[in-house]
């Protein structure tokens, strides 16, 4: 076969450019220009958008207080998962608003402060269309117990200050414990991003078949919600399981709601169960610091729903406590108020509810993370021990309150003298009430924010109203765009590159023809 390049380096003329030769050469060219169009169009055409932010708000009525989260997210990934976050938090003034049941023309109005920040916080153009939910937990099932005329009249306020807001009113209503356990739960398994997995993810996991979410725990100061994915199906309690399809995947879900069992209201149960026993007005109490006093009104105890049932005549009208800061004894009180004498299925949490093994992890937030980070002991990268935990709650109650009141002077009064029932009573009710022990203890993580959200019920039950989880997962392009435009550029490059080899390797320019000759 001829090579042309061999003949033009032997003769030693100048070669005149043969019309394959320059063909070739118009070829490369082309093709070069066609590569660098290529890249420039794949860039510019792919190049995200301008963000058209979305925004949202959810005011969350607990029993103590009411929280205004304002969200925001990007309008065209509104069916990602892990989108949404929250971008302010406004915590009203004054008590819950099932507080206001004897001025509840005052509810209302208690919420406008942190309206007007939500007007502040979102753009004037898209008040409008800003959806703004209100939902009440626990303080108001109780009250609608106690006096549903005063629970409808509370709501009706909220409801008419809502809708004066320059927002798009959605509703105000009482969620069920049910409800709030469940969205509780889908909030932290979406900022965990574990509804939606991609490619490597998904298939380790289905490799090794692990809990794909993570269970949750709320403890308010009226209820307290645990729900979780069990690991065997049961039909025993139907009431207490949910179903899901997210994300083209279904979920069973286990949750129970203990109205009555959130921090505030288990004091109060305690206290009531405390005076059955005594014989004149002054209760020294294991689980108030030593040198804590507290004066209570008796008819204050007995109003609530939680308490009623221990009514009963008094020859005082106050109860006087005094503080003993006795860990040890204070537990054995506290353990009272789980009742596991009657279980009627294969296993129970107390007071005879279904609870199925327990299984996964599990997030524990609200007063379950403001106390136990309180003792420093929500640490991620050395979760501390059942035993560990106990023995600094122990020690917590064991200072005197003017030490206490001393050390953390810049905490409310109320807080603070709380945290070793509150101590207390968190250690009881997971271990004693749902049975936690030493060797799953470290599989719960205290949590107050996932990334820059709250954990709380209030992000679930907005994704849950604005339709942003879907049943099924939504078509994706394979690709994202950095990959997308990753591979372009090197199918470009390595398109150029056998180019210009083919080239090389069929007219081998002069300076290359030297050293063959
Ligand atoms: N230490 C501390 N306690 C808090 C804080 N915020 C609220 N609490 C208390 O923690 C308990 C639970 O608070 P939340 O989770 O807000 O309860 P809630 O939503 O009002 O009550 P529910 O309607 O039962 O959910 C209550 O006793 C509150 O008084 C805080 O920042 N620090
Ligand atoms: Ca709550």
């Amino acid at each position: 076969m001829e090579i042309p390049v061999l003949t033009a380096g032997v003769t030693g003329t100048k070669p005149k450019m043969s019309w394959t030769r320059k063909i070739l050469l118009i070829l490369g060219f082309l093709s070069t220009l066609a590569v660098i169009a290529l890249i420039a169009v794949a860039v510019t055409q792919n190049k995200p958008l301008p963000k058209n932010i979305k925004y949202g708000i959810v005011l969350d009525a607990g029993s103590s207080h009411t929280n205004l989260y304002v969200y925001e997210w990007p309008a065209e990934k509104e069916n990602d998962t892990g989108v949404v976050q929250q971008v302010e938090v406004c915590k009203v003034e004054g008590p819950g608003i099932s507080g206001y049941s004897h001025a509840t023309e005052k509810a209302g109005p208690s919420l406008a402060q942190c309206l007007r920040q939500a007007e502040y916080v979102i753009p004037s153009k898209q008040h409008q269309e800003t959806p703004i939910y209100l939902g009440a937990t626990a303080g108001m099932r109780l009250l609608s117990l106690e006096n549903k005329n005063a629970a409808d009249k509370v709501l009706s306020s909220v409801e008419k200050t809502l809708r004066s807001a320059p927002f798009n009113f959605q509703g105000a209503r009482i969620i069920s414990g049910q409800e709030e356990g469940a969205y509780g739960w889908i909030t932290i398994n979406y900022l965990l991003g574990n509804f939606k997995q991609s490619g490597w993810k998904k298939l380790l996991h289905s490799l090794k078949s692990i809990s794909e979410t993570s269970g949750a725990l709320d403890l308010g100061g009226a209820s307290t919600q645990i729900t979780f994915v069990p690991n065997e199906l049961s039909s025993e309690s139907p009431e207490n399981l949910l179903y899901f399809r997210l994300y083209g995947k279904d979920y069973l879900v286990y949750t129970h709601s203990f109205l009555c069992y959130g921090k505030d209201q288990a004091l109060q149960q305690k206290l009531a169960e405390d005076l059955q026993t005594m014989e004149n007005s002054s209760l020294l109490d294991p689980c108030f610091h030593q040198g804590y006093q507290r004066t209570i009104n008796i008819s204050d105890l007995f109003k609530t729903p939680c308490t009623s049932a221990k009514k009963k005549q008094f020859p005082f009208s106050q109860l006087y406590v005094q503080g003993e800061g006795d860990y040890q004894k204070c537990r054995r009180n506290v353990q009272k108020l789980f009742n596991k004498t009657n279980c009627p299925y294969s296993s129970c949490s107390f007071n005879g509810i279904y609870l199925p093994p327990l299984q996964g992890d599990f997030g524990a937030f609200s007063a379950f993370y403001f106390v136990m980070n309180f003792l420093n002991l929500t640490s991620e990268q050395s979760p501390a021990a059942l035993d560990k935990v106990a023995a600094t709650v122990e020690s917590f109650c064991a200072r005197p309150w003017h030490e206490v009141k001393t050390a953390y002077h810049q905490i409310k009064e109320k807080y603070l003298s709380e945290y070793c029932f509150s101590g207390a009573y968190i250690l009881s009710l997971l271990e004693n009430g749902y049975d936690f022990t030493e060797n799953n203890w470290q599989r719960i993580h205290f949590l107050g924010k996932i990334g820059s959200s709250d954990a709380g019920w209030t992000l679930g039950y907005m994704l849950n109203l604005t339709n942003m989880i879907p049943a099924e997962e939504p078509a994706v392009p394979p690709l994202s765009y950095g990959s997308y435009v990753g591979l372009m550029v090197l199918c470009s490059l390595v398109l150029a590159s056998v180019l210009l080899f083919a080239w090389l390797l069929f007219h081998k320019p002069k300076c290359l023809q030297k050293g063959i000759v």
